[in-house]
């Protein structure tokens, strides 16, 4: 296998590659615009396959609103709720770890436009269901095309752009999984007014991307790595061609195709690919690296604090239901904003950086929205009206609205002068819906005149805005860097012959921590309250860092063919190569009289390779 980065170089320089290492200066910049100039086709590639990312994020992001009109129309129970929420994240695990094999096998082509077929008939199955088992098996179906897509999309994003564009376009996929949550929460708000039948628009809805997608990849190319890889070099260097546009693309032919010859050489009799992974250092490195990324994005705990915005919302004072949902999608909108900053930042100051200062802002305003939750807590509302219980429920035993919350079983009724609440009440919640009490003052929810409040889910508080702060730091910091670089760096750390099974497991971690996660939240907060559970993912994110700032080198700029180099040493001292961080690489045009002695000179008008290192 090719040494570290720097000494591929000379070998590309025999090739007559021209390689750029350092900070572009204003020439270089002048050099990097005239000579990487990016056909617009590679910006439709991306744009269609990041359509898997735009339903990945729509379907799991529309089942929010889609379930409140379902569970009274269905009359669902809790663990027919938690089934058809988490069946989806369940399948898609699965169907990511299974991509794998399905992508190194049928190519990434086939892979997509199977996950947008998938996609299609599940929206389709989803809209017609007459019954929960249907609506459940629709799920599924939808949860298998999310994990193909979500390992699929951004290797093959990695594998058609160019270097120097490569982290911002697989970035954008990540961009259309929060603009796909971001335009469920919309569909969820507007459906959310047609009682009967909205659920089937928000559900069904997903089938109009799903379609263009696989209308639009009909007509688009494998990847010519994937391609190379199965001896197809014609069609390779044809696909190639069409996605380089009018630039020499013998360069890039000629590393991939060396790559995957010294890689051939190396895998030797083959086997099964993830022990090969496992048995070859930086491979098994590469992987450590990615699947921990993955891992540490779940358990910085972004999907409760998006499933728990609305709860948050509601303690700053949101009442009313349907603002709630509004404000849901504000958060979400607040997501996608900044994952947009990812896609502006993570070319300009790397994956590295950004991914720690990401982390860091994380725990920070994780620990602020823990202190809310604690100051909230310290300062509940006490039980001080104790009616009769017709049913000795546990609801009775609670001395203060905090305790009472944490019980699913019961909520709060209570009057309020100002921030204050008086004449307060643990009652049981009504088996047929949250929205009001079993019995009692708060059983009929058009009391609201008399100045009763019923709350399930939240406490009144006057910390309100300090965890309102919290969540939208927490979303500003999460989402340019923990929320879409685990993708991106996981779409490019791993040699050709790994790329497929690497990313499968990787995506399969995230998919098993997601629902591991969000399955025992309500448990975590059950034995370490809110602000326990807080603080709890708070240690997590310090984790997170400490492994990101030891194990993350830098990819930016760099072939995809030279990453792997990255892993030579040992596991979690790769991330010294933040050194090189400074160092800016780019491949411009080769020249037929290039000499080695020549690199280390900076020649601008003969186009001949140099390094320089800061
Ligand atoms: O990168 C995405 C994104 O950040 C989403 O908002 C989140 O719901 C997903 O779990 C995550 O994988």
């Amino acid at each position: 296998m090719s040494d570290r980065m720097g000494s591929r170089a000379p070998a590309a320089a025999e090739d007559g590659e021209r390689s750029l290492v350092g900070p572009p200066s204003g020439d270089d910049e002048h050099l990097l615009g005239q000579d990487v100039s990016t056909p617009y086709f590679v910006y439709v590639l991306a744009f269609f396959s990041a359509l898997g990312g735009f339903l990945f994020g729509y379907d799991t992001g529309v089942v929010s609103g889609a379930m409140l009109l379902l569970k009274k129309e269905m009359n669902l129970n809790a663990l027919w709720q938690e089934l058809l929420v988490s069946s989806t994240v369940g399948a898609a695990a699965l169907s990511a770890l299974a991509g794998g094999s399905l992508n190194g096998l049928l190519g990434r082509k086939i892979c997509i436009l199977m996950a947008s077929f998938i996609f299609s008939v599940g929206g389709i199955i989803l809209s017609i269901a007459q019954g929960k088992v249907v609506l459940l098996a629709g799920r599924i179906v939808v949860g298998l095309g999310i994990g193909i897509a979500s390992m699929t999309v951004p290797v093959y994003i990695a594998e058609v752009s160019p270097p120097h564009l490569r982290g911002q376009l697989v970035t954008i996929n990540a961009l259309f999984i929060t603009g796909g949550q971001f335009v469920a929460s919309v569909v969820d708000g507007v459906f959310s007014y047609l009682s009967h039948n909205g659920w089937r628009y928000m559900l069904g809805l997903s089938t109009v991307p799903a379609v263009l997608q696989f209308i639009g990849f009909i007509f688009l190319p494998e990847s010519p790595r994937w391609l190379l890889q199965k001896g197809q070099s014609q069609e390779a260097r044809c696909v190639l061609g069409r996605i380089r546009g009018d630039r020499s693309i013998n360069e890039e032919y000629d590393t991939i195709k060396a790559s995957i010859e010294e890689e051939e050489k190396e895998a030797g009799a083959g086997g099964l690919i993830i022990l090969r992974i496992l048995s070859h250092g930086p491979t098994r490195r590469a992987l450590v690296v990615g699947c921990g990324l993955q891992m540490f994005q779940q358990l910085s705990g972004i999907n409760t604090v998006m499933y728990y915005s609305a709860t948050i919302l509601q303690m700053a004072g949101v009442r009313d239901d349907k603002q709630a949902i509004w404000l849901a999608a504000a958060t979400s909108a607040t997501n996608f904003v900044f994952t947009l900053v990812g896609v502006w930042l993570v070319e300009r100051v790397g994956r590295r950086k950004l991914t720690l200062g990401s982390l860091l802002g994380t725990g920070l305003s994780l620990t602020l929205l823990a202190v809310g939750f604690l100051l909230s807590t310290q300062n509940s509302p006490p039980v001080t009206l104790h009616p009769v219980d017709p049913h000795n429920s546990t609801c009775r035993l609670y001395g203060s609205c905090d305790l009472c919350m944490l019980d699913p079983e019961c909520g709060f009724c209570y009057r309020e002068n100002g921030t204050m609440a008086y004449e307060s009440s643990c009652i049981p919640v009504s088996r047929a819906s949250t929205d009001h009490a079993a019995w009692g003052r708060c059983s009929n929810s058009t009391e609201e005149s008399d100045g009763l409040i019923w709350a399930y889910n939240y406490c009144p508080t006057s910390y309100s805005w300090i965890v309102l702060l919290g969540l939208i730091l927490y979303l500003a910091s999460f989402a340019p860097g923990m929320g879409p670089m685990p993708w991106t760096v996981n779409s490019e750390i791993y040699p050709l012959w790994a790329r497929s099974t690497g990313n499968a497991c990787s995506a399969g971690v995230n998919w098993i921590f997601n629902v591991l996660v969000s399955l025992t939240f309500l448990h975590v907060t059950e034995v370490l309250t809110y602000y326990g559970a807080f603080f709890m993912y708070t240690g997590l994110v310090v984790l997170g860092l400490v492994f990101v700032y030891s194990c993350l080198p830098e990819t930016k700029g760099l072939q995809l063919e030279d990453i792997e180099n990255l892993f030579t040493r040992q596991l979690c001292t790769c991330g010294d190569s933040a050194a090189n961080d400074n160092r800016y690489i780019h491949y411009v045009r080769r020249s037929s009289d290039f000499s080695p002695a020549q690199y280390g000179a900076v020649d601008s008008d003969s186009a001949i390779a140099y390094i320089t290192l800061r």
